[in-house]
């Protein structure tokens, strides 16, 4: 679990480390565990609600990812912009080839996080029932 609307924020114990630079280091050090290799990774990048706010109220998202350039600074872009630099981590670190389950969450809308919740029950069914040969 990540948050989106941390890239202008510092890490409490560290004020040197930037919030969102400490969840990509993180989240690539979980998909290029060898320990892990075998798991699919479900991916919660939450607290859109909260980035909404924030590109709302003038924040500019290319101020702290420079590499954002001229895109917009709008929530759904910004929002694809970090899902696509989670999931190229997980293509560059990962020990072997194996999928990963992102969501983009608010977690404070329960319905729509319950309704995320049971889509990944689904996928943890299926994948225990195919492991043993059921489907
Ligand atoms: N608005 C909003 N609040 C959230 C969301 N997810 C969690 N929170 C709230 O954020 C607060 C901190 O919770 P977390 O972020 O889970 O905890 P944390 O990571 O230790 O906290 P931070 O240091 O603030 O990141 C709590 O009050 C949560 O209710 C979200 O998607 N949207």
């Amino acid at each position: 679990m990540a948050p989106l609307s941390a890239f202008n924020q510092v890490l409490a114990e560290d004020e040197s480390v930037n919030r969102l630079t400490d969840s990509l280091k993180l989240w690539q050090m979980i998909c290029g565990n060898k320990i892990l290799a075998s798991v699919e990774l479900i991916l919660f990048l939450n607290k859109l609600d909260i980035l909404d706010a924030k590109l709302r109220s003038g924040v500019r998202f290319s101020n702290y990812v420079k590499s954002y350039g001229s895109n917009p600074n709008e929530t759904k872009p910004v929002a694809k912009y970090l899902l696509d630099a989670f999931i190229n981590l997980h293509q560059q670190h990962t020990p072997k080839k194996r999928k990963i389950h992102p969501h983009l969450t608010c977690a404070i809308d329960t319905k729509a996080t319950s309704s995320v919740i049971d889509r990944i029950h689904e996928v943890i069914i299926i994948k225990i029932l195919s492991h043993s040969n059921i489907i």
